[in-house]
């Protein structure tokens, strides 16, 4: 991938997509944190936006469909076939946040038990884990615990940002292959959201297939869900910046004479207009 290729005019977030469901949501705000809008406004967002990739790691049983959701989003394609993915898969996608460049990885690893071993040692330094479960196979959602576990223990728990995903979403509707009733749909649903809740993750429900064969729908909530972990992703980095430019800014002569002396002159020299 061409990392000087322009951002995609579909890549463009100018305000905070909001969550699908607000009982499990990583955080119900309407609009980015006004430090973030701030720091974006007067280019003080240090390494995000300069050097930084945000690395995302999607986990799950097999055949959930982690990489149909990646391939949907990044490609807009859907296969119908199941090819195990083999160990691990990434995909760049970017983004322009507020004005500001943003880069996401995202790692699409295997669900298959021969090739969790090769998977798990690509999970470190994630900042956003995508648990994916299916929202008609009840035993995937009772495995989500242990994948986030393992995700976890390769990551630090207080500053990754978690999303509980339910995948074929299309398949939840009464069909002949998959006869579940809208009542067993909505069990399913309020146990998934009860484990979203306890694993303080965000809650989303999916589907990586094509909508109405007439309508040129490219899945359903795919792109809404992958706007908002790019938004959370962004205004977590920016904060954390901020705090780290924050925490430094008092005699912090060598930094200041830096390359970073953008980050760190500005924090110190020009008090910010509009930061509350
Ligand atoms: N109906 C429907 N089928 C889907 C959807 N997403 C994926 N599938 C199908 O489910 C199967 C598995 O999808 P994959 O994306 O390969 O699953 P995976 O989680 O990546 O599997 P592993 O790589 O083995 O971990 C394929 O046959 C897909 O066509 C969906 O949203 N709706
Ligand atoms: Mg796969």
């Amino acid at each position: 991938m061409n990392i000087l290729a322009p951002v995609r005019r579909d890549r463009v977030l100018t305000e905070l997509p909001q969550y699908l469901r607000k009982e499990a949501a990583l955080h119900v705000h309407k609009d980015f944190h006004p430090r973030v809008t701030c720091a974006c406004q007067e280019h003080r967002t240090g390494t995000v936006g300069r050097f930084k990739i945000s690395k995302v790691i999607v986990v799950g049983d097999l055949s959930v469909g982690k990489t149909c959701l990646i391939n949907r989003f990044c490609k807009d394609t859907f296969d119908k076939n199941y090819k195990a993915t083999i160990g691990v898969d990434f995909e760049m996608e970017r983004f322009e946040v507020l004005g500001v460049p943003f880069s996401l990885q995202l790692w699409d690893t295997a669900g298959q038990e021969r090739f969790k071993c090769i998977a798990s040692t690509y999970y470190r330094g994630a900042q956003a884990i995508i648990i994916v479960f299916n929202l008609n196979d009840v035993a995937s959602l009772e495995h989500t615990k242990q994948w986030l576990a393992d995700a976890l223990k390769e990551n630090d728990p207080s500053s990754v940002l978690l999303f509980l995903v339910g995948s074929k979403k299309d398949l939840s509707h009464l069909t002949l292959a998959f006869p579940q009733t809208p009542a067993q749909y909505m069990l399913m649903e309020k146990d998934a959201l009860k484990v979203a809740q306890e694993m303080k993750a965000e809650y989303w429900a999916v589907s990586s297939l094509t909508g109405l064969k007439l309508l040129p729908v490219s899945g359903e909530n795919v792109r809404e869900f992958f706007f908002r972990v790019t938004a959370l992703t962004f205004e977590a980095n920016v904060l954390a910046e901020l705090e780290k430019s924050g925490s430094r800014r008092i005699g912090d002569v060598i930094r200041i004479n830096s390359d970073d002396s953008n980050l760190y002159l500005t924090a110190s020299k020009k008090k910010p207009m509009c930061c509350p």
